[in-house]
């Protein structure tokens, strides 16, 4: 117990830490000098606050008759309603101070969380290719948006609301102590001190209540979206009722702790009440006992009552502030770990931009694992000579896909070496790497926006006419002048509405935009039917022309035309060659494209079959002439 203290405490210290270029932006003085007179206006209105009471004291005791306003004797009534007057003054001073303090500080609060949420947004960027692929999005989008919330409470509460809370109090202390005596500053040093005790261990128990409602929530918003993301697969197999029942589950944890987190806080409130209740009440026992025996003035009764309201607000505050702060610091912690993940490929300190040339490629003696119990790499070596054409193909899981990964840099190899126009890829910046080459993945996604902004993607700059002639080499202008609204149609999310061919086209025409010297097509031409794999073929015949270009094809009929055909397998290069040498030697790649050629050859004999029969049926279907 006394460890895990320990350890939250340092959590706690190391959060704020953290938090303090947020709370003192740098090189932003505006903002600074927002912080500064926030807190002097807050100081002033702290003291202004404490001369409530004795206004409210001295009218009292004026009404009474107690008191002759310093010898100069006013008519009684008018010297009390000048201290009401005064009294009512005072608060709306303090009111007007302390909204002049919350304008202020508005600023640096909302600045701090969009300097956070844009700090959290590029580091995502930046973490690599694994990271993301075992992170969940709607778990990490999810504590990025309570992250930045609590940044917002933690600035606040913790500049503007803390110390001057505590001044508050001490000074309180002190007016007691100075005008009544000691066991009035005891009774109220030791009704805070429970107050804060009793506080600080309830807030303690909420917090972990609340993280575990946290953690349900989180759990509820991935499973979400994720079985959102698999609408399709969803319906494949009629599982509504099973993906219901699960996100229900995860939602009947989170109803627990939600409710949990209600319960508690109505024992915290009460447990507050009653131990504030009993100080005051002390307090006032110990004034009137003093009003009796002639010690004290029916004014001195009413300011010890007022200096306990007082009082209690801070003290409410205090109870307040720490909640805040620690659910802030719950909310945030999980966001500041994920700006600690450090990315798996990192820029060389002394990398320098990637001098390009024509492109030329080499793998040379490249072992390469995900895992280090899994190698998926044995040593592959090979070229893309500048302007020629490779092609990698052999049987799934061979390693094919994890080639034009390891070229773009998504992960580094264990041993050997990659290099583009002679310079080894780890040597370079990742960014000028990138943008050298062109990739047409497997899977393209697209972004939720319309196709004219994802053919735009490949270069920002273009206009509409290069767009447009992008499309044209891509072969999918005339599909999209078909559509509604052209150019300006949504693609949907991830590009759902478009078919696979469809998608791939656009990849390709951004791909055109970019016009980079080096081209990976992974898998281009998969999952398509003899027309347009034809069209998608002629596009891609023309983007690759004069580029270095890897591809890596399972249809062995996209391929004739390499330059050099590597065979994978397992791994390791198995056979090389071009198309005919491969075919005479009788192998591996022999053997695909036979397999291949039957598979094409009874696909089109079928289509055939089907072509006659439906002739067939048409004819006996005809009436007799
Ligand atoms: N991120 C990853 N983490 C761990 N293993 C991975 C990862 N990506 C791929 N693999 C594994 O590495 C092996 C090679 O994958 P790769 O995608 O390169 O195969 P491929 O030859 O392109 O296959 P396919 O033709 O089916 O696309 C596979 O066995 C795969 O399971």
């Amino acid at each position: 117990m006394a460890n895990g203290k320990t350890v939250s405490e340092s959590h706690l210290l190391r959060t704020l830490f953290n938090l303090w270029p947020y709370m003192w932006p740098a090189g932003r003085a505006d903002l600074k000098m927002r912080v500064v007179w926030a807190s002097v206006y807050l100081l002033v209105s702290k003291f202004v606050l404490l001369l409530v009471p004795y206004f409210f004291k001295w009218s009292t005791d004026a009404l009474n008759g107690r008191m002759d306003l310093a010898g100069a004797v006013p008519p009684l009534l008018a010297g009390a309603v000048a201290l009401v007057i005064a009294y009512n003054v005072t608060r709306l001073i303090q009111l007007g101070l302390n909204q002049l303090r919350d304008a202020l500080f508005a600023s640096v609060g909302q600045h701090a969380v969009r300097q956070l949420a844009y700090k959290t947004f590029v580091h995502m960027h930046e973490l690599s290719l694994r990271f993301h692929l075992e992170r969940k999005t709607g778990g990490l989008s999810r504590i990025i948006e309570r992250g930045t919330k609590g940044i917002e409470t933690i600035v606040r509460f913790t500049i503007l609301n803390s110390v001057p809370t505590v001044i508050e109090f001490l000074l309180t202390a002190v007016i007691f102590w100075w005008g009544y005596g000691f066991s009035y500053l005891a009774v109220t040093a030791f009704t805070v001190w429970a107050y804060i005790w009793f506080t600080i261990r309830a807030s303690d128990w909420r917090i972990a209540i609340r993280r575990s409602m946290n953690d349900s929530d989180t759990d509820a918003n991935t499973k979400a979206i994720d079985s959102l993301l698999n609408f399709e697969t969803v319906k494949y197999f009629g599982n509504e009722e099973m993906e219901a029942k699960r996100f229900d589950k995860s939602m009947e944890r989170y109803e627990k702790a939600a409710t949990e987190v209600w319960t508690s806080l109505g024992w915290l409130n009460f447990g507050q009440g009653v131990i504030f209740g009993i100080g005051t009440t002390i307090m006032l026992v110990l004034s009137a006992l003093a009003v009796q025996r002639g010690e004290q003035t029916v004014g001195d009764f009413v300011f010890v009552n007022s200096m306990l309201l007082q009082l209690s607000v801070p003290l409410n505050f205090i109870g307040f502030v720490y909640r805040e702060i620690r659910q802030g610091l719950t909310d945030i912690e999980q966001m500041f770990d994920l700006l600690e993940v450090e990315a798996e490929v990192k820029d060389a300190p002394d990398a320098v931009a990637l001098r390009i040339g024509q492109g030329a490629i080499s793998f040379k003696d490249v072992h390469f694992a995900y895992d280090p119990a899994r190698p998926i790499l044995k040593g592959i070596s090979f070229e893309v000579p500048a302007g020629k054409t490779v092609a990698v193909v052999g049987p799934s899981g061979a390693g094919k896909s994890t080639l034009s990964r390891l070229l773009y840099r998504f992960y580094d190899i264990q041993s050997g070496t990659i290099t583009v126009d002679g310079q080894d890829i780890r040597t370079v910046t990742q960014k000028s790497l990138r943008s050298v080459i062109g990739m047409v993945p497997q899977d393209t996604v697209l972004f939720n926006d319309t196709v004219a902004y994802n053919i735009r993607y490949g270069r920002t700059s273009a206009s509409d006419g290069e767009v447009f002639a992008a499309a044209e080499v891509a072969q999918i202008a005339h599909f999209i002048e078909t559509l509604p609204e052209g150019f300006e149609t949504k693609v949907g999310e991830r590009g759902l509405k478009l078919s696979g061919g469809e998608k791939q086209r656009v990849a390709i025409a951004r791909t055109i935009l970019k016009a980079p010297p080096i081209l990976i097509l992974d898998e281009a031409t998969s999952a398509l039917d003899t027309t347009t794999e034809r069209e998608i073929q002629t596009a891609l015949d023309v983007v690759s022309k004069n580029r270095t270009t890897l591809v890596i094809a399972h249809r062995l009929s996209t391929v004739i035309g390499a330059d050099e055909i590597i065979v994978l397998k397992s791994g390791e290069i198995a056979e090389r060659g071009t198309h005919a040498a491969l075919l005479e030697r009788n192998g591996l790649y022999a053997s695909m494209w036979n397999r291949q050629r039957e598979a094409t050859q009874a696909e089109e004999h079928l289509k055939q079959v089907r072509e006659s029969d439906e002739l067939g049926v048409i004819s006996r279907l005809a009436p007799a002439s």
